[in-house]
């Protein structure tokens, strides 16, 4: 663990490997996040982790090195409901990245509207207790039906254990829905186990959810090569290929005691998609219809 002399961690790996995998041009790393600048963008009040900056400049250098072309930056929970280190990032970009923001539910449609100008094309509800205080369901209903006009999605986070009183929240919301880490089943189950079946029957109860297919470093506690993690992982994109999304979850947060290398994260990807079609599907065509559509 890398700790800095104001107990600030570090979760992320300075010296990444480059992956044997090439992504296909356009490719989108479809989760990730930026912390701070603190001195410019201060952590929330509320945050559960305080970790060191992990600036859009660095950001950009690691998309470079996995041969990534674009990044969908998610307001990560350390930043509260104040989106302006996300939004920075995005400004850096030159259009190459777009958002997803944390809100408070409260927040006004001006307010809303200069998000989307920002970039942010999607709304975070997270419901792990580790991270939030509260996760309101009937404000965040209200919320997201406010986003509606905007072609917005909301991307939601939760742990398999409350899928089930998840459903009725998740059946509820009025625009489409992008699952975190695939609502972080136990890998170690097997394709056919009982977390992977649970989900594949919310995927099947609408056809507008889509799932991210990341964190094997989260999921698989065999760690590398993430056997357990591609053998759950690798029917779910042959059966979804239309609605899934990759992304490295750099700066990893939280992670700082199993700091996963980036260019063995990138180098999943073709033991998850095996063709070159659903390759392109998970890193270019989905994520560019989620996020860049206008
Ligand atoms: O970044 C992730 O995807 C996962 C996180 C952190 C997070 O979500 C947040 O801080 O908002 C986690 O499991 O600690």
């Amino acid at each position: 663990m890398s700790t800095d002399e104001q107990g600030r961690v570090r979760s992320w790996t300075l010296t990444p490997s480059k992956p044997a995998f090439v992504p296909p041009p356009g490719a989108v790393d479809a989760h990730c996040h930026v912390f701070g600048p603190a001195a410019d963008f201060p952590f929330s009040a509320k945050a559960k982790y305080q970790p060191q900056d992990a600036t859009p400049e660095m950001l950009f250098a690691l998309r470079d090195r996995l041969g990534f072309a674009r990044n969908v930056i998610v307001q990560a929970s350390c930043h509260g409901t104040d989106n302006a280190a996300t939004l920075n990032g995005i400004a850096k970009s030159n259009a190459l990245a777009r958002g997803v923001a944390v809100a408070d539910p409260a927040i006004s449609d001006e307010e809303l509207d200069a998000l989307h100008a920002g970039g942010i094309r999607g709304i975070r509800f997270n419901f792990l207790k580790r991270l939030v205080d509260d996760a309101p369901k009937d404000k965040f209903l209200e919320v997201a039906q406010r986003i509606r006009r905007l072609g917005w999605h909301v991307v939601i986070y939760f742990e398999a254990d409350i899928l089930d009183e998840m459903k009725p929240f998740i059946a509820a919301l009025p625009v489409p829905v992008v699952i975190d880490h695939m609502g972080r089943p136990d890998v170690t189950q097997g394709p056919d186990g009982a977390d992977m079946t649970a989900f594949r029957a919310l995927l099947d109860s609408r056809d507008d959810i889509w799932v991210k297919v990341t964190c094997p470093d989260r999921l698989d506690p065999k760690g590398e090569p993430y056997d357990d993690f591609v053998a759950a992982v690798r029917p779910l994109v042959e059966a979804y290929p239309d609605r899934v999304l990759w992304g490295t979850d750099w700066p990893h947060p939280n992670m700082e005691t199993r700091i996963p290398d980036d260019g063995g994260l990138v180098d999943v990807i073709p033991r998850i998609a095996v063709t070159e079609e659903l390759q392109r599907k998970l890193l270019v065509d989905n994520p560019m219809r989620l996020y860049w559509s206008d």
